[in-house]
């Protein structure tokens, strides 16, 4: 695809990738092309056609909303931690690596921040890597089943992320298995976020316009509506929900080990509704301890890689270091 194509869309595409979950090689190779076309021009898409239940996705927002009732003390005990695992609360982020516009206010949600399990005892823990520890669960009692729920979903979300990147692999006419290896232990985050209605006030968002930094993003929502993705004529087109699918897009580690070939597109939610609203966006990303360097087919008839390589644990630190006020306290207080 030319240049001229990327961010030229008014409505976010829909790609049915069931082929992914059988074995007929062309239908595969069918769905892997039209996702490649969608990454380059949008970004963005809706998936449909994976086997994850609109009961196992209800569940999770179930859970979701009883957390966020529970009292300001109780969400407190598992306030965020150094290991990005927690409760962040009200209007607790702030986004300011963002290339769309200077932002000032913090955004209108709270959300609860689960990610890849690492044991107490891990050696990655123990040496006190970054981002590496258990995470933090709300008492059994208060919430039960909570846990279940949340683990159960993110297995089901690691095996349709791994899809992806398999797909992703094929659309490059690489090996359908040449990014396994970056996803062994691969980097995730669920995030279960609730916005409340906001009043309408310039520069006052749910979720500021950003990029995500990682890979790719399955993001699931309520009926409520209000995620907004920025197109190249600088209008917010409406990603409204679609029952049942996921709005996948691309990450900014994607856009650069692609070279740019895949846009990481600005988005951000306005909760006008009147109504409370849920999301819960999954980050799958690759293991921290891979390095991303721009992948061969990418590399254009000019030779140019427009990016170092980078350990990726180096580059989520630096990008979560300055986006979230609770880390960048912790990190003036250790200078
Ligand atoms: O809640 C949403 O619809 C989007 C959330 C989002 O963009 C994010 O958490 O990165
Ligand atoms: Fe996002």
């Amino acid at each position: 695809m030319n240049g001229t194509a990327r961010g030229d869309f008014s409505e976010i595409p829909k790609l049915d990738v069931s082929a992914l979950y059988g074995t007929d090689e062309g239908a595969i190779a069918d769905t892997a092309a039209e996702m490649r076309g969608h990454l380059e021009r949008t970004g963005f898409l809706y998936v449909v056609g994976h086997p994850i239940t609109s009961a196992q996705i209800e569940a999770v927002r179930t859970m979701g909303k009883r957390f966020f009732a529970l009292s300001e003390d109780e969400k407190a005990k598992i306030q965020i931690n150094k290991n990005f695992r927690g409760y962040l609360k009200f209007a607790g982020s702030t986004i300011v690596t963002s290339s769309v516009e200077q932002v000032s206010k913090p955004n209108q949600s709270e959300s609860v921040f689960f990610m890849h399990e690492v044991a107490e005892d891990d050696p990655g823990a123990v040496a006190g890597l970054p981002l590496q520890g258990p995470n933090q669960w709300p008492d059994a009692e208060v919430l039960p089943g909570f846990r279940d729920t949340i683990e159960a979903y993110v297995e089901a979300m690691t095996v349709l992320g791994r899809k992806m990147a398999s797909a992703i692999s094929i659309s490059l006419g690489l090996p359908a298995d040449s990014l396994n290896r970056y996803f062994e232990d691969p980097t995730t985050f669920l995030r279960l976020l609730h916005y409340p209605p906001q009043p309408p006030e310039d520069g006052l968002f749910g979720s500021a316009p950003h990029t995500d930094y990682g890979f790719i993003t399955l993001l699931a929502q309520d009926d409520v509506g209000g995620l907004e993705v920025l197109n190249k004529n600088g209008d917010w087109v409406a990603a409204p929900p679609i029952p049942g699918a996921f709005v996948m897009n691309v990450g900014d580690i994607l856009a650069r080990w692609s070279n740019d070939l895949f846009v990481s597109t600005p988005h951000r939610v306005i909760n006008s509704s009147g109504r409370e609203r849920y999301s819960q966006p999954f980050f799958f990303d690759p293991s921290m301890d891979e390095t991303i360097k721009v992948l061969e087919p990418c590399i254009g008839p000019d030779g140019q890689e427009k990016y170092e390589p980078i350990l990726y644990r180096d580059y989520l630190m630096e990008r979560i270091d300055k986006n979230y006020h609770y880390r960048k306290k912790a990190a003036a207080e250790a200078t």
